[in-house]
């Protein structure tokens, strides 16, 4: 039996806890929000799309009713603003870092056991943030952007070379930012160097779309991105729950790793049922590195900022 709590139940959220039910990836799934009403609206909805789409996993909402989550075992966290045309996601940090600590505190007094998955933005610092406030383990308290940012990316390779989305395999690294850092040299395309396939100048614009792909999307629809988003926050639930050992690039408490101390970054790992199971160190060159170190700079700034608040 696996349980798992999406907090904020708007788009994210929602497509988070559709997605974990209608794979049949949880038993139960519980929506909340702080919205009267609006979760519990919403797990309805999924539900009765039930019997078109042919799942049996219980969807629940709940309006700040904690005790409905009770025994979860995985937590995503999803509630907080988006942002709007002009922002970057930093700018939500005074508003989004007093809701992720509120949430989190509410969520291990009912799931002491769970492992966290932070969604809400500004991604890396609220991560930090889960971390300070529930003090679980680095193995247990976790972002989401990796996945999404690395889709992305595969999404803009198949459509340049007219190749399936399922054969580009990529990693991607650092903070959930402009400055994350793509990366072509671990890129395949069936196996392929995607550098055998695709000119220089076209790999360079793919990746400069990757780094302001989230911004391009609000600015097409004045929010931010969500199918993409909760997809790969429900696959990343599913890795946990399924034990599955998927390698993705998750962001987590760095202590040493790639020669950086305590600061939350992307990196690749290995998600099984304890969270975190390892993590990947790749051998980056000294261009890749100083991109990475960059990110992490761009990161700690934020980070001190809410150390300062
Ligand atoms: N990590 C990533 O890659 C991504 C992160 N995001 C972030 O995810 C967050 C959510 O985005 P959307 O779902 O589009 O926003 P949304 O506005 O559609 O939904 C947010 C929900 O959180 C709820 N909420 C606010 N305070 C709450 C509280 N204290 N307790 C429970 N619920 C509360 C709101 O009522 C609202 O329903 C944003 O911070 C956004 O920037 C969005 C896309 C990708
Ligand atoms: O761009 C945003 O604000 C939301 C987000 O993190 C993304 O879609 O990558």
């Amino acid at each position: 039996m696996a349980k798992v709590t999406v907090v904020g139940a708007g788009n994210v959220g929602a497509t988070a806890a559709d997605v974990l039910a209608y794979r049949e990836i949880a038993n139960e799934v519980v929506l909340v929000d702080i919205k009267d009403g609006f979760a519990e609206g919403k797990a309805l909805d999924i539900w009765q799309k039930s019997p078109i789409n042919l799942y049996d996993t219980r969807t629940v909402g709940s309006t700040n009713d904690y005790s409905k989550t009770a025994d979860s075992d995985v937590v995503i966290i999803t509630s907080g603003l988006p942002r709007k045309p002009g922002m970057s996601r930093d700018d939500l940090i005074s508003t989004n870092a007093g809701i992720v600590k509120s949430v989190t505190e509410n969520v291990i007094k009912h799931s002491p056991e769970a492992i966290i998955i932070i969604v809400s933005n500004p991604l890396d610092v609220m991560t930090y943030q889960a971390h300070i406030t529930s003090q679980f383990p680095r193995t247990k308290v976790m972002g989401m952007a990796g996945i999404l940012d690395t889709a992305r990316y595969k999404a803009f390779l198949a459509e340049a070379l007219d190749v399936s989305p399922k054969d580009i395999q990529a990693v991607l690294m650092g903070g959930h930012g402009d400055t994350m850092v793509p990366l072509p040299r671990y890129t395949t395309v069936g196996g392929i160097p995607v550098t055998e396939l695709i000119d220089n100048d076209t790999l360079e614009a793919i990746v400069q779309r990757t780094k302001t792909g989230g911004g391009e999307l609000v600015k097409l629809m004045g929010t931010s991105a969500w199918y993409a988003p909760g997809s790969a926050s429900a696959q990343m639930a599913e890795a946990i729950i399924k034990d599955q050992k998927r390698v993705f690039p998750v962001c987590v408490k760095l202590e040493g790793e790639y020669g950086i101390d305590n600061c939350y970054l992307g990196v690749p790992v290995v998600l099984g049922k304890n969270g975190i199971e390892k993590i990947i160190e790749l051998d980056l060159n000294e261009d890749e590195m100083a991109l990475l170190k960059s990110s992490e700079k761009a990161v700690r700034e934020v980070m001190n900022v809410l150390d300062n608040k």
